[in-house]
């Protein structure tokens, strides 16, 4: 019988290097659940995220990825009726406890999402916007943080002559990239990204999917994405969500190649979703 990876045709790189050592985990996650008034969308969700990996959520339209990634940053109690139960740990730290600030939390975790939103400023404004915000004034520390964040995001050739042009003048992957340098200015440690690359032409994605994989040496990153084939190129472990719960957590070789769950395998090979 064909693997789910040969029936579906996904293709699994095999440039992924061996652990040398052994990997920390970056979040820890234990029996969470989280309501939207008397609906719940997540089910006692058991996760260890492991540090300096690619970690991709993948699952069917409302199974929950949005919501989950929306919880790790805490961005999810913007939305009122929002309640939890059980623990997310954060290096250790709870992340719900009133000694670690919210503010505190999202400097560590910068988030990306789906539609590039840069500020309707300059280029450099917008990766000056959050250092300023931490009380950054100086000029030349400023300049050194807007050339390092946009290298980083492999956007410095592009925009270094363009740097008092208007964001909304930048192609659109040119301003999700803008996005990621903003992220980037604030030094996080996690980068977590909702769907980054659907609002996206092909060429666009492909460099978003290079520099997820660039900076994975620097930063922990969890992405939501539709497309399995980006799940499979780019990330280390993927988890999948079905029905606010999840199905299964594992090495993404592993996963698109001979998944533990039946539905799994039934999802990656197109049997739903
Ligand atoms: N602000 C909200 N208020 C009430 N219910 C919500 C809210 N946001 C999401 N939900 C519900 O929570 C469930 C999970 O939604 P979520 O957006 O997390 O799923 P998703 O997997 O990210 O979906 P998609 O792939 O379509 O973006 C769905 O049933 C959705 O209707």
């Amino acid at each position: 019988m064909a693997t789910a990876a040969e029936s579906k045709q996904i293709s699994i790189p095999n440039t992924k290097k061996p652990d040398k050592e052994e990997t920390k985990t970056i979040y820890s996650i234990e029996n969470f659940n989280l309501w939207y008034g008397n609906d719940q969308a997540l089910y006692d969700v058991q996760m260890e995220i492991p540090e300096n990996k690619v970690t991709a959520i993948i699952g069917p339209s409302g199974c929950g990825k949005s919501t989950f990634i929306k919880s790790l940053n805490r961005m999810v109690e913007l939305v009122p009726s929002v309640k939890m139960s059980g623990s997310i740990k954060y290096k250790e730290k709870d992340i719900f406890s009133p000694k670690y600030k919210v503010e505190d939390l999202r400097t560590d975790v910068g988030m990306v999402f789906q539609n590039p939103n840069p500020f309707p400023k300059s280029v450099y404004e917008n990766i000056v916007y959050g250092p300023k915000t931490h009380g950054i004034k100086k000029k030349s520390v400023l300049n050194e943080i807007v050339e390092k964040s946009l290298r980083g995001a492999a956007l410095w050739d592009e925009v270094k002559d363009r740097l008092n042009e208007n964001a909304f003048g930048l192609s659109g992957g040119q301003q999700q990239r803008l996005c990621i340098a903003r992220c980037l200015a604030i030094e996080p440690d996690v980068i977590l990204m909702d769907e980054p690359t659907s609002a996206l032409d092909p060429i666009s994605t492909t460099k978003i999917e290079k520099l997820v994989q660039n900076l994975k040496q620097d930063y922990s990153i969890i992405i939501v994405t539709h497309n399995m084939q980006q799940a499979a190129r780019i990330s280390d472990k993927t988890a999948f969500f079905l029905n606010g719960e999840v199905m299964e957590f594992n090495n993404t070789d592993k996963l698109f190649s001979d998944p533990d769950d039946k539905r799994t395998e039934d999802y990656i090979t197109g049997r739903f979703g």
